[in-house]
């Protein structure tokens, strides 16, 4: 199954797409995490993980795919077979307790150009990747929706909201809904950062509660780990209980 995990910028993409990485591959499931986020430094230190060789660089870089790009004029194919996760060059991986993290690339230097590249190489892998039943492959996408005016959602076979405790986030949880529909993908929320005070609340504002997979607690263990960049360790009862829900789907 091929997730895709979105929402506004800092809601805990990252921090659910990590966690629900190792719940799955506790359960003996073979992983791949898509850090699909140029701007992001932290889903690899979540994994405990090296951030991986951009892959942009397997088509020569940057520079190389936009003029590809460019030269077609936009209908270029950088995968000319269907890919598995074992295709996956090993330059361009990390590897850690049955989780592949690769990289679609990142912002390394100032003026270098847009994120285009990226989006384009990312947009055709995830429609060539071919999983089995044991296989995951989890996309830790940017945050907004641009990646659905790219098209790259239209490859994956379900789509994960993660939605925190404001206005905006919740705002957000019904343009990606309708987004979603549009496409025809199912999609959930995981209400993230919740208290009891908060709860209630969110559960009304959310575009379409029965949409609602689980709440995630803010957690004390969670937010400590991520101030220091260190290894998520906990496991919690939402993510256990969401990583079930998928596995019964
Ligand atoms: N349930 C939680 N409890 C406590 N802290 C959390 C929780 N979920 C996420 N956080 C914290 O919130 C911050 C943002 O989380 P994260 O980096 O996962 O968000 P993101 O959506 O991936 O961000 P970005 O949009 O920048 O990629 C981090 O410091 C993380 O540790």
């Amino acid at each position: 199954m091929k997730i895709a995990v979105c929402g506004k910028g800092g809601c805990g993409k990252s921090t659910v797409t990590s966690l629900l990485a190792k719940a799955l591959a506790r359960r003996g499931k073979e992983i791949l995490v898509i850090d699909s986020d140029e701007s992001n430094y932290g889903l690899h230190r979540q994994l405990g993980m090296k951030l991986p060789r951009d892959f942009t660089d397997y088509f020569g870089g940057k520079q190389n795919v936009l003029n590809d790009m460019m030269l077609s004029k936009f209908t270029h194919q950088f995968f000319e077979e269907t890919w598995t996760i074992d295709d996956i060059p090993e330059d361009y991986y990390s590897l850690k307790d049955g989780v592949k993290l690769m990289s679609s690339g990142k912002i390394h230097q100032a003026n270098e150009g847009c994120s285009c590249a990226m989006g384009t190489v990312m947009t055709q892998f995830i429609q060539n990747l071919r999983l089995t039943e044991d296989q995951f492959a989890l996309m830790d996408m940017e945050a907004g929706i641009e990646h659905f005016g790219r098209g790259i959602d239209n490859g994956v076979d379900l789509i994960l909201i993660i939605i925190d405790p404001s206005y905006e986030s919740l705002q957000l949880s019904k343009k990606i809904g309708e987004l979603s529909e549009s496409i025809r993908k199912p999609f959930y929320y995981v209400l993230n950062k919740v208290t009891k005070e908060n709860q209630e609340m969110m559960y009304e504002a959310v575009w379409n509660s029965s949409r609602v997979a689980v709440s995630l607690s803010a957690d004390p263990g969670i937010m400590g780990e991520g101030l220091i960049g260190k290894e998520l360790s906990e496991k919690p009862d939402a993510i256990e209980n969401l990583t079930e829900f998928l596995l019964s789907i």
